[in-house]
């Protein structure tokens, strides 16, 4: 049975954009946010305040922080969450503003020190402050699972593997666990079975998923989820992105087409389908590529026919 209502989560700002090797500047970060806020997207992954040294593209991420507290008061209703891999990073988000940060652990311990420098059980010791101090201070933490389909380095993952990193974010005080599909291998049959096996430990509403589209199956995948009632979907307008630490890793399944699906399945995300493809086609044309959104394309084939 489907949920009627489905909340994106759009990582495109900063999952899309952390792999450009040419720096994109800052007020086309902050016009392409306004764009995807325009359209109706309630959360809006803005930047990483991870070292600069590590993800070049991401070191304006203090300026970003704080035109977007300047830019919508403190009633409004969207989020901005920013990824923090360590107190220092945690540090700095806050001082700039942030009301929502994003832990990232992984289920591959190759990847965790490809990733994060640390093994994945450094990595929850690392997150232990920053969830300490974000209650205090009122942050909301999100929390992130990379690998739980398959890794780069380590090939299959068994999903009890990942339910025991799932499991210790959601304890350490994670409001959401999205769990990451990195390498975009994952099909429906294993996301079913990898969800049914979480939500024993998790409430199914406290989880999302975050689907790379390397293997064409995001979409099915994200399918299988909501029948097994996921409600929260990560996903990146245009299909920008990939992972700087996943060599291969293409983009996350685009927005557009999520909400094209969602739209068809009378399931309620809240965004505005052509205000989206016009965010989408904004950033292509910016960065001088092919949309990669296969509804974007149809859309903006028609309205030039
Ligand atoms: C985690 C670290 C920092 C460890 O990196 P490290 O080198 O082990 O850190 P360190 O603590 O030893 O410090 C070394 C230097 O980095 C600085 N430093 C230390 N921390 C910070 C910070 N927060 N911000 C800015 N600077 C920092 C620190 O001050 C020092 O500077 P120096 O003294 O050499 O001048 C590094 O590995 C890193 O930044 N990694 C980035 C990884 C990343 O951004 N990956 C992509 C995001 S995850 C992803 O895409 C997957 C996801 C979430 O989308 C889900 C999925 O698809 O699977």
């Amino acid at each position: 049975m489907l949920d009627n209502r489905v909340k994106i989560i759009e990582v495109g700002v900063r999952d899309g954009l952390q792999n450009e090797s040419t720096p994109v500047p800052t007020e086309i970060k902050l016009e392409l946010i306004n764009r995807l806020a325009q359209s109706g997207l309630g959360v809006i992954e803005a930047t990483s305040f991870v070292s600069p040294k590590w993800v070049p593209q991401m070191a304006d991420h203090q300026q970003i922080v704080e035109q977007l507290v300047q830019q919508y008061s403190a009633e409004s209703k969207i989020h901005f969450p920013v990824l923090t891999p360590n107190l220092k990073g945690f540090e700095n988000a806050r001082a700039a503003g942030a009301k929502e940060v994003a832990v990232f652990a992984a289920a591959s311990e190759s990847f965790s020190q490809k990733n994060i420098n640390c093994s994945i059980d450094e990595s929850i010791e690392r997150f232990k402050p920053i969830f300490e101090q974000a209650q205090t201070a009122g942050i909301r933490v999100r929390g992130y699972v990379s690998c739980v389909l398959g890794c780069p380095y380590e090939g299959e993952i068994s999903p009890e593997v990942v339910a025991k990193v799932a499991e210790k974010l959601y304890e350490c005080g994670s409001y959401e666990v999205s769990l990451g599909d990195t390498i975009g291998v994952g099909t429906p049959g294993k996301t079913k079975s990898l969800i049914e096996t979480i939500k024993n430990l998790i409430p199914v509403s406290n989880l999302a998923v975050h689907f790379h589209d390397t293997y064409g199956q995001a979409l099915a995948n994200i399918y299988a989820a909501l029948e097994s009632g996921v409600t929260n979907i990560d996903s990146s307008v245009a299909g920008l992105g990939g992972c700087p630490y996943a060599k291969g890793a293409s983009g996350n399944v685009a927005t557009e087409d999520v909400v094209y699906m969602l739209d068809g399945l009378g399931l309620d995300s809240g965004v505005n389908l052509d205000k989206l493809v016009d965010a989408g086609d904004y950033i292509s044309q910016y960065l001088n590529r092919p949309n990669n959104s296969k509804v974007a394309q149809a859309i903006l084939a028609k309205r030039t026919s």
